[in-house]
């Protein structure tokens, strides 16, 4: 049997919600649908959860919210009416979107992930009504009753496990069960939601729960490509790519499947399959344990900006015995994590999201670091990105990190810094963003597009 997600832009408007239908239909293994919010029906379109984000903050602060609620509540209007849904599931809708506003807002972000996540759980109740209404068996569950446990991490929740023990009773369902992604709920019943981008990780841990024989995760794409088709014309698309290999891209920019989405999966050993809901013959990329074959030693190159870079010095620092654990606790008690640590024998820099900073937390970060442990340069940079070459067969190929920088230097662009992952399926180069595209497409042509030749 097999669990299908279907992201935002699969289930973005009527039209879409009906071939959505279709591939249900087509396959009668299909039997855990997991949904998200209705995404973008074009470019410049907005997401329904960002609808949802910008209703909450005018709740907060008590500003006109008709407005922003018509918004959201005239998206779930315009497809139950070209689904032929009688206005029962619309009224269903509004309640339900009242409450949440009208509700305690003290507790300020469980308000706010209350009222996001209500857009995954409308459009399950309103997709279960609409398979209903075609003949086909479903039933809409609810991560409360299903039992999906969360930690109390707001936002970024993680699954516990008592949670894929009480999903798997679902195995026994009769009915399709449509479940809405992006959310579950702690022990003591607070609603909190994963990370954007989250309905795949409640797929995924939804197919691990039932022991699904294949994870679908339906989107708007024909396949995974090699770079990021949005940056690179026509990318090489992948066929087959292993689950390290996705966790790294998808962790640094493949945003087309979220890398928190791999664990539950990698742990239960369930190949993950990526279509198109708009073009569902073609084959997709499959992600499994180990790849068959022959294959290129580089499968993919991601580009993601948002970091920073903090920047500390000290005479004699590789003498100090614990000089890099005191400096990762200072960022530890700000509740801050890293991701990369290069250093040489008289300095360190750690590589963070920089979306963790604030103009006061670097304050402090700094004079604790000057202070506490005598740091005689200690800055932050902002404004970087991070391009990640990513590979299984990295490890047996000498002279690709000397490509790499060969072809990123013919940008004229300076790498910040390189990481090769000790895991060795990966190299990264932090550079400035602004020269992020570039690279992106240089490295692009040094490793997959075709060499001319005569
Ligand atoms: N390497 C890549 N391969 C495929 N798609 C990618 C890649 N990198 C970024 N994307 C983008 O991811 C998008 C699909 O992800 P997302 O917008 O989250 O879809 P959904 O709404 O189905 O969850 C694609 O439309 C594409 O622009
Ligand atoms: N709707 C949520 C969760 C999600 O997974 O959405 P999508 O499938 O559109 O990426 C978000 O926008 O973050």
């Amino acid at each position: 049997m097999k669990v299908s997600k279907f992201g935002g832009t699969s289930v973005a408007s009527a039209d879409q919600i009906k071939k959505v239908a279709a591939i249900v239909q087509s396959d009668r293994s299909r039997k855990f649908i997991v949904v998200s919010a209705p995404g973008k029906r074009f470019d410049s379109d907005k997401k329904v959860t960002d609808l949802l984000i910008d209703l909450a903050s005018a709740a907060l602060n008590h500003e006109e919210v008709e407005t922003k609620l018509s918004l959201v509540l005239d998206r779930y209007k315009e497809i139950a009416l070209g689904l032929d849904l009688e206005q029962t599931i619309c009224d269903v809708i509004e309640e339900d979107l009242r409450l949440r506003i009208s509700s305690d807002s003290s507790d300020v972000e469980y308000f706010v992930d209350n009222i996001k996540a209500s857009g995954e759980d409308n459009n399950a109740k309103l997709i279960s009504t609409y398979f209903t209404s075609i003949g086909l068996r479903a039933q809409y569950v609810s991560p409360k009753t299903a039992g999906l446990i969360v930690n109390d991490f707001p936002e970024r929740a993680l699954a516990l496990p008592e949670a894929y023990e009480n999903l798997s009773e679902l195995k026994n369902s009769n009915e399709i069960v449509v479940f809405p992604g992006f959310f579950g709920f702690t022990k003591g019943g607070l609603l909190r939601t994963f990370d954007r981008g989250g309905s795949d990780i409640s797929g995924s841990i939804l197919a691990a729960s039932v022991h699904a024989d294949l994870y679908e995760n339906f989107t708007d794409v024909d396949s995974v490509f090699c770079a990021n088709p949005r940056v690179v014309n026509d990318p090489v698309e992948i066929e087959e790519i292993t689950y390290r290999e996705m966790r790294e891209l998808s962790y640094a920019g493949f945003s087309v499947f979220h890398d928190e989405a791999l664990m539950p999966v990698y742990k239960a050993r369930i190949p993950v399959c990526i279509k198109n809901t708009n073009n569902p013959s073609a084959p997709g990329t499959k992600i499994v344990a180990e790849r068959k074959g022959k294959h290129r030693p580089i499968t993919g190159i991601s580009a993601d900006s948002g970091f920073s870079i903090l920047y500390v010095s000290k005479y004699l620092m590789n003498r100090e015995i614990g000089f890099g654990r005191k400096l990762l606790q200072i960022l530890e008690e700000e509740l801050i994590s890293y991701e990369h640590t290069p250093s040489g024998l008289d300095d360190i820099s750690v590589i963070l999201r920089s979306h963790q900073l604030t103009a006061e937390k670097e304050r402090r970060i700094i004079k604790r670091v000057k202070e506490e442990l005598h740091a005689e340069e200690a800055h932050f940079r902002h404004e970087f990105s991070m391009i990640v070459v990513v590979g299984e067969g990295m490890n047996n190929n000498t002279g690709l990190a000397a490509r790499a920088a060969t072809a990123i230097s013919r940008t004229g662009s300076n790498i910040e810094m390189i990481n090769q992952g000790s895991s060795e399926v990966s190299l990264s180069f932090g550079v400035h963003r602004s020269n992020e595209n570039k690279i992106l497409q240089e490295l692009y042509n040094e490793f997959f597009a075709p060499v001319s030749v005569g």
